[in-house]
């Protein structure tokens, strides 16, 4: 039965809403139609979460920190929200409380239609929220309720007063698989005792333990002078330390509700609980790291990013941008063999030639193992994003994730540059090696974002490669919807005639032995820059 009603809080005032009894809807979800849906539905299930929480207007915490947290973690998260606060880095400036009966009308909403598996809550800011849940929750099954007892923000102010803990101690601790409090929320649980170090959180633990909730950690962000994050589990028989470094940031906001939502999405994929804090500490550990030089907001609590994606825009040494096609023009591939012969590191290699006017480079190491590959190309990595000089790894796509280097280069029998993608996602550069259109067409459809085609001219670099020749190069090019870089025997004396086939799309060449193999990478790069510079600027005279 449908029925309209007008919300009681001034925050809803003017809004109407139209909903369907809960009762009607158990009736049809009943039905045999149901019933199979869910069966195939069920094949396709995607771990959920159910968030039950606060809004943060600032988007560190409360519901954004655990839609964030849960998308990051490949976890569906649907969302009842308690309250709606105006927050930002320097505090909360108001709190707006959501009616009761409409946190009821959420819960309902979302627990009768979409097979939660596990119930997370944060800011439940009265008694009679923390009741209203308690008692719906009761009337659905769910895999397990993770409980982090929100009192106040990291800036101290008050999200939840003292009159919820009755609530807390007598009803929601005892259904709660874990509860998570920081030092201040374990303090007030248990009545005001001090706890200063990590002997007061077992002890802290154990006794919560006596609420009925079946696992306790106590989160040890703010403990003072301690050199580690410590958070002590208690499972009702044994202890269980987790530490992480202390990261250096102001960037600590949500830090609670991000653990708490982690483990809840830890849960819901299966894990046992001792499992599932782990990764959580883990996560915020690694997502703490990552962010700790970012700065949003003014204030002294700024928010961290879940998504571990935001440093590479807000680093001034990050790439600032995408790839573009000019990049191309003075294309550097290292080559182990030469370098070393010359008594050359491979980042020194790689720093010559970014100084003699390379626009990109490719790490090509047939000899490092894996491990001391992915050492040179994280030192080459730092170099290159110094100068916002692009670097790509050839054939390996390991090395390039391990590194965060910005692309791959692939060859015909390498991994397709369509998996690649999906292993690198949209951001980063990809190349493949095309001798024919076949080739070059292939590349384009498989989302590459560029071409390397030869081997132009015979090279010592790659022995028995048939060449194809300038003429086979226009035909590639010319059939080619990627800008396209030439390889193979290129130099200062021939890089001219390469240029000026007249296809626009073929935007650079590619080099190894005519930088590396010489005793001055920087020189022989600054030739060859100068002998294409002055390529570009007679075709743009014409
Ligand atoms: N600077 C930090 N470096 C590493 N981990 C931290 C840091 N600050 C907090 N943590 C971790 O973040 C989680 C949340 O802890 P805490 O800050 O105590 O809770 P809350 O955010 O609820 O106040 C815990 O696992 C804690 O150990
Ligand atoms: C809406 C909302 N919920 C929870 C917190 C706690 O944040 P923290 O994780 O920093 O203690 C918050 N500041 N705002
Ligand atoms: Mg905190």
């Amino acid at each position: 039965m449908a029925f309209s009603c007008t919300l009681s809080h001034p925050l809803f005032s003017k809004i109407r809403c139209v909903s369907v009894s809960a009762s009607s809807r158990v009736a049809v979800a009943m039905s045999n139609d149901s019933v199979a849906m869910e069966e195939k539905s069920s094949k396709l299930k995607i771990p959920h979460v159910l968030s039950v929480a606060g809004s943060d207007s600032g988007g560190g915490a409360g519901i954004q920190a655990d839609l964030k947290t849960c998308g990051a973690r490949g976890v569906y998260c649907s969302t009842v929200i308690t309250a709606v606060t105006a927050q930002n880095t320097i505090g909360v400036q108001g709190v707006n409380l959501v009616p009761e009966e409409f946190v009821a009308e959420q819960l309902r909403s979302v627990l009768s239609d979409m097979q939660v598996d596990v119930v997370k809550t944060g800011m439940l800011p009265s008694i009679g929220v923390v009741k209203v849940f308690c008692r719906i929750l009761k009337e659905y099954k769910v895999q397990a309720l993770v409980v982090d007892p929100v009192m106040a923000s990291t800036s101290g102010d008050v999200l939840a007063n003292s009159s919820i803990l009755a609530g807390l101690w007598e009803e929601l601790l005892p259904m709660a698989d874990i509860v998570t409090p920081n030092l201040k929320e374990a303090s007030a649980l248990l009545g005001g005792v001090k706890l200063t170090t990590v002997a007061d959180m077992h002890s802290a633990a154990k006794s919560i333990h006596d609420f009925g909730p079946r696992h306790v950690l106590v989160k040890g962000g703010d403990l003072p002078a301690s050199l580690d994050a410590v958070d002590v589990l208690f499972d009702g028989i044994n202890f269980h330390e987790f530490r992480a470094s202390r990261i250096q940031t102001r960037n600590t906001h949500g830090t609670g509700c991000t653990l708490a939502s982690c483990i809840a999405a830890e849960l819901a994929k299966g894990s046992p609980m001792l499992q599932a804090v782990q990764v959580a500490k883990h996560y915020v550990e690694t997502a703490l790291n990552y962010s700790k030089d970012i700065t949003i907001g003014s204030g002294p609590q700024g928010p961290f990013d879940h998504l571990l994606k935001l440093k590479h825009s807000f680093s001034s040494s990050s790439r600032q941008r995408g790839f573009s096609p000019d990049d191309l023009l003075l294309y550097a591939v290292t080559d182990s063999g030469m370098n070393k012969r010359w008594g050359r590191s491979i980042p020194d290699a790689v720093k010559a030639a970014i100084e003699g006017g390379a626009t990109i480079i490719q790490l090509r190491e047939k000899e490092a193992d894996t491990r001391e590959f992915v050492e040179l190309a994280k030192a080459s990595l730092e170099i290159c994003r110094s100068h916002g000089v692009p670097l790509l790894i050839n054939d390996r796509v390991d090395v390039a994730l391990a590194s965060d280097a910005d692309g791959v280069h692939v060859g015909q029998s390498d991994m397709s540059p369509r998996v690649v993608r999906s292993l690198l996602g949209p951001d980063k550069i990809i190349g493949v090696s095309c001798k024919t259109p076949e080739q070059a067409l292939q590349a384009w459809s498989d989302t590459a974002d560029y071409i390397g085609s030869g081997g132009v001219f015979p090279t010592s670099t790659k022995a028995n490669n048939k060449t194809i020749g300038l003429d086979g190069l226009k035909t590639v090019c010319l059939a080619s919807k990627l800008p396209v870089v030439a390889i193979g025997g290129i130099g200062i004396g021939n890089a001219g005639s390469v240029m000026e086939i007249g296809v626009p799309n073929l935007k650079g060449v590619a080099v190894v032995s005519a930088l590396f193999d010489r005793e001055c990478v920087t020189t022989e790069t600054r030739k060859l820059h100068s002998v294409l510079t002055d390529v570009l600027s007679t075709q743009a005279s014409r």
